[in-house]
């Protein structure tokens, strides 16, 4: 059994009290196995469902139609195993780099209980992920301190600090500018082989799908529903000589090709 599994949904906001017209259909018939441990990324044109399939299997929107499993249990509420990374890193201007990546372990039990026995724990927990992301060393330093690229580091083990057992990402790098970007993306897959979760990436880069997803599932224009899955099978560690090889440019084409298509529609 898929460890996350979205079978034949459909995803309308506004409430059925409300007339057809303030009513949106986001996703349609949206149909998706991810095995544990995947790396997936979702592109598609601007509006077209992405975000809101994210939401579905964090469980913050609830399907209109069909069912969103994980682990086997039905989705009905927000899960606690699910750590988020948006395009602004949102840490808290108050609170140092270290403190910021130690919150959800404020929030997410069994961690909140156990904060002051564990805090030494914790606090070195938080340092090992700025250390894998290259920020050894600025635990104390405060955000404003950082740059945009060094922040969004701290806010991935931020994401990952209560060990979800789903990472979801949402256009984590679109902020930063080209070079930042592609350094991220190593930073990214170096993350992914040590903590071996499950990664679902929406982004509109397509290079950045190809370079870090193993599947990428291209969506339609609204209503979203998803018009193709492709297998990326280029070698890891991925590197970004493996971007300019004519395989990489072939596959980053074709998803090019169906997004045209998916347009049209
Ligand atoms: N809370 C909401 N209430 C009403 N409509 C919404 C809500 N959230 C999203 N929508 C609509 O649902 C559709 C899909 O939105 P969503 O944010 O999932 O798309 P997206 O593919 O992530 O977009 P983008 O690529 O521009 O970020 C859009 O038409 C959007 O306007």
């Amino acid at each position: 059994m898929p460890f996350i599994e979205l079978s034949n949904v459909d995803l309308i906001y506004g409430t059925a009290s409300q007339d057809a017209a303030s009513q949106t259909l986001a996703v349609s018939s949206a149909t998706l196995a991810i095995e544990h441990g995947e790396f997936l990324a979702i592109v598609g044109p601007s509006g077209c469902g992405k975000s809101t399939l994210l939401k579905l299997i964090s469980g913050l929107v609830q399907p209109s139609r069909g069912t969103v499993t994980v682990d086997g249990k039905k989705v009905v509420q927000p899960l606690k195993t699910v750590g988020m990374a948006f395009q602004n890193a949102t840490l808290l201007p108050w609170r140092n780099i270290r403190d910021n990546v130690m919150l959800p372990l404020e929030i997410v039990e069994p961690y909140r209980s156990r904060q002051k026995i564990d805090r030494d724990k914790h606090r070195q927990a938080a340092d090992v992920l700025l250390e894998k992301v290259g920020l050894a060393g600025f635990g104390d330093r405060m955000p404003w301190q950082l740059s945009g690229g060094m922040q969004q580091r701290a806010q991935l083990c931020r994401a990952l600090i209560h060990e979800p057992s789903i990472l979801l990402l949402d256009e984590p790098f679109a902020a930063l500018d080209t070079f930042t970007r592609e350094e991220l993306w190593a930073v990214l897959q170096d993350l992914w082989s040590f903590r071996k979760c499950t990664v679902i990436l929406v982004t509109h880069e397509l290079r950045e799908a190809v370079y870090l997803a193993q599947t990428v599932h291209v969506m339609s224009a609204r209503p979203g529903r998803i018009l193709k899955s492709s297998v990326i099978d280029i070698p890891r560690p991925r590197t970004l000589e493996s971007t300019f090889e004519p395989g990489f440019v072939d596959l980053v084409h074709d998803l090019r090709h169906h997004i045209g298509l998916g347009k049209q529609q």
